[in-house]
């Protein structure tokens, strides 16, 4: 039997498509990826948390979902969006279906819809809130609920995605007996030897502490709410800042303690990461109209003048009219010539704001995990 759901949006358009995964009602803001593969890493990347997220590739849900695939514990978006759902998945790793996997995670899904019109409408007149329900079909309802929900400006989402204990990060130590080629001469590839990086954890994606490991690295995860006390005394060689969900102006916690930690150990920052390490350091964040979420972004490096292509996860970005003396721009998004990478001139500290774990999406940047390392592996000049 056709279950049918709604998506209402605050500015009063309805769509009417048909329900997969649960039952239910829910709010977010309401935005889109444009890639073509990845949807069960964008599912579980929990930067998406207090969104409903709509999949601008058509169909959805052809390769199934499997066990490894996934870049954290769970689903933390609202809702997902998509033109047509696949049924049948067609790949020898599919354990299950993408309807049977958000129905386990309790989210709704609609298809069906005019997805093309949705994303125009989010191109032209920004990110708003919605409202995706199976149980309330009243257009007007739903309207006046999308227009009185709270919009994810100003919220501090991280808390309800973070660890709340320290972890060491295992997975795969003992198929590691060297790191990979991106293992700097630096050190010996023992344990003892190598660097070790305290990742503060905001909402990590599971494909970051791997990057770090495969770079030679041993990792450990720290809640987002630490203090630089708590880090410090993990006895860390570098710091991590992870990507991680909302908007990163409320999180005065984090900025503090890396206000307090700059200087002290590299620092190494992705997404979230980098907008706080950027208002620790007294840049300005901006909301962008729409956001940048896809896996074909284009990326110059001033230093190298290569284009590196991207995934990209972003609704907030640094702002550039008035950075610090001592914040460089080192990377520009060359679609709208924004801030993609940043590092201080006077302490060992860099960030970008796509990411280069890709998981999905282009490997062009996996050498600024090797720069981390180097960093952290060259003697600090007194
Ligand atoms: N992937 C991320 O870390 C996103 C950072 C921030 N929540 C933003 O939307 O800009």
């Amino acid at each position: 039997m056709t279950r049918i759901a709604k998506l209402a949006l605050a500015d009063g358009t309805v769509f009417t498509g048909t329900a997969f995964g649960a039952e239910g009602e829910v709010y977010g803001e309401v935005v889109f990826n444009t890639s073509m593969t990845g949807y069960q890493e964008i599912l579980t990347d929990p930067s998406y948390c207090g969104q409903i997220v709509t999949m601008t590739y058509p169909l959805i849900g052809n390769y199934g979902i499997n066990a490894e695939d996934s870049e954290s514990r769970g689903i933390f978006l609202r809702g997902f969006v998509i033109r047509e759902l696949s049924p049948v998945p067609s790949n020898y790793r599919s354990e299950l279906t993408l309807d049977e996997y958000l129905k386990q995670n309790s989210i709704i899904g609609i298809e069906g819809i005019d997805t093309r019109a949705l994303v125009r409408r989010i191109r032209v007149q920004g990110a708003m809130t919605g409202v995706l329900s199976t149980t309330d079909l009243d257009d007007d309802s739903l309207i006046a609920k999308a227009q009185s929900s709270p919009e994810l400006v100003g919220q501090d989402l991280v808390q309800q995605v973070m660890p709340t204990e320290n972890a060491d990060w295992s997975e795969g130590l003992n198929t590691l007996a060297r790191p990979t080629a991106l293992f700097s001469a630096g050190c010996d590839g023992n344990d003892a030897e190598r660097p070790h990086v305290v990742a503060i954890d905001y909402g990590m994606k599971l494909n970051i502490p791997r990057h770090l490991q495969e770079s030679g690295c041993k990792v450990t995860i720290a809640p987002g709410t630490s203090t630089a006390e708590d880090i410090l005394a993990l006895n860390p060689d570098g710091i991590f800042l992870s990507n991680g969900p909302g908007d990163p102006r409320p999180l005065d916690y984090a900025t503090k303690t890396i206000q307090d930690l700059l200087g002290k150990k590299p620092v190494f920052g992705i997404c979230l990461g980098m907008q706080l390490l950027g208002l620790a350091s007294g840049c300005d964040i901006f909301k962008l109209r729409f956001g940048h979420r896809g896996a074909n972004q284009p990326v110059l490096n001033k230093a190298t003048g290569r284009v590196e292509i991207t995934t990209q996860n972003h609704g907030f970005a640094v702002s550039t009219d008035s950075l610090p003396d001592n914040v460089e721009v080192t990377h520009i998004n060359l679609n709208d010539q924004t801030a993609e990478g940043i590092r201080l001139t006077d302490v060992p500290a860099f960030g970008v704001q796509y990411h280069p774990e890709a998981a999905a999406g282009p490997h062009d940047s996996h050498y600024l995990f090797k720069e981390f390392f180097d960093m952290m592996c060259t003697p600090a000049t007194s």
